[in-house]
């Protein structure tokens, strides 16, 4: 299993990423973790054909998360799919996701696939859902409004991806991560809703990760220097998201 690393901005956008999202991509189907701003011209870039996408995970409905799904939809339609799409969002925007799918008129095109939605609850961690070797699971983070990070166990390996967060205790409690793709809107300092990247090498224990993916990274904000400086006291390297960069699970 992949991950593609679809768009790596934080809210405030950027001058060379798209906002947060993800392309799980598994033999059995891929699922599109967010959907930020150019998810089919993304999707292109990288050569993967819409069909292969069974699914979206919304994380949470802020929109930077959420405003590229209409255009996923619309390339869908265009493409002539026939298979249903299933949405998992966050049980308490079931009923936003419905507003949005009204206000855009899908109903209208029409659409000739079904879109399945599957609602859950972001204050109980567990299983979404099994897809051959791979089980994806959700589990509370710590941001405004209800938002669920992603655990995605393959084999015997384990990728967790934070979504927006403070620096998490669950995460930091999980026995075993091989990849931690974690939020860092900011290089320093203390956030409410979110981590910094000194948040990210203080509070977890990132010597026992493997690899440690940094994203929803803000503009001129001095990232490298925050590394360079936890280099030099024996941190291994943690890398900083790009678009397109492809991570192997
Ligand atoms: N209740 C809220 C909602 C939003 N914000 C701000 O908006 C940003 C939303 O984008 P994310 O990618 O971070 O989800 C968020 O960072 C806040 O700056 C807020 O403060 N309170």
């Amino acid at each position: 299993m992949d991950v593609l690393i679809l768009g790596s901005a934080s809210a405030s956008g950027s001058r060379e990423r798209d906002n947060t999202y993800l392309l799980l991509q598994h033999d059995e189907g891929s699922w599109m973790i967010d959907v930020g701003g150019n998810p089919l011209g993304k999707l292109k870039q990288a050569e993967i054909p819409l069909h292969s996408i069974k699914g979206v995970i919304l994380t949470h409905f802020h929109i930077d998360h959420i405003f590229g799904l209409p255009s996923l939809l619309w390339g869908m339609w265009l493409g002539k799919r026939k298979e249903p799409l299933i949405i998992c969002c966050p049980q308490d925007h079931q009923d936003q996701l419905g507003d949005i799918l009204r206000a855009y008129r899908t109903d209208e095109w029409p659409i000739g696939f079904e879109i399945k939605v599957q609602p859950f609850d972001c204050a109980e961690p567990g299983t979404l859902f099994v897809q051959g070797d791979m089980t994806v699971s959700v589990f509370t983070s710590l941001h405004a409004g209800s938002t669920s990070g992603i655990r995605v166990a393959c084999g015997d390996k384990v990728l967790v991806y934070s979504a927006d967060t403070a620096p998490s205790e669950w995460i930091r409690s999980q026995p075993r991560i091989d990849v931690l793709i974690h939020e860092a809107t900011q290089a320093r300092g203390d956030m409410s809703i979110h981590t910094s990247l000194e948040g990210i090498l203080t509070f977890y224990p990132v010597d026992r990760i493997p690899q440690v993916i940094a994203i929803h990274l803000t503009d001129d904000e001095p990232y490298d220097e925050v590394l360079a400086q936890y280099k030099k006291t024996g941190t291994p390297g943690v890398l900083l998201a790009h678009d397109m960069m492809r991570v192997s699970l």
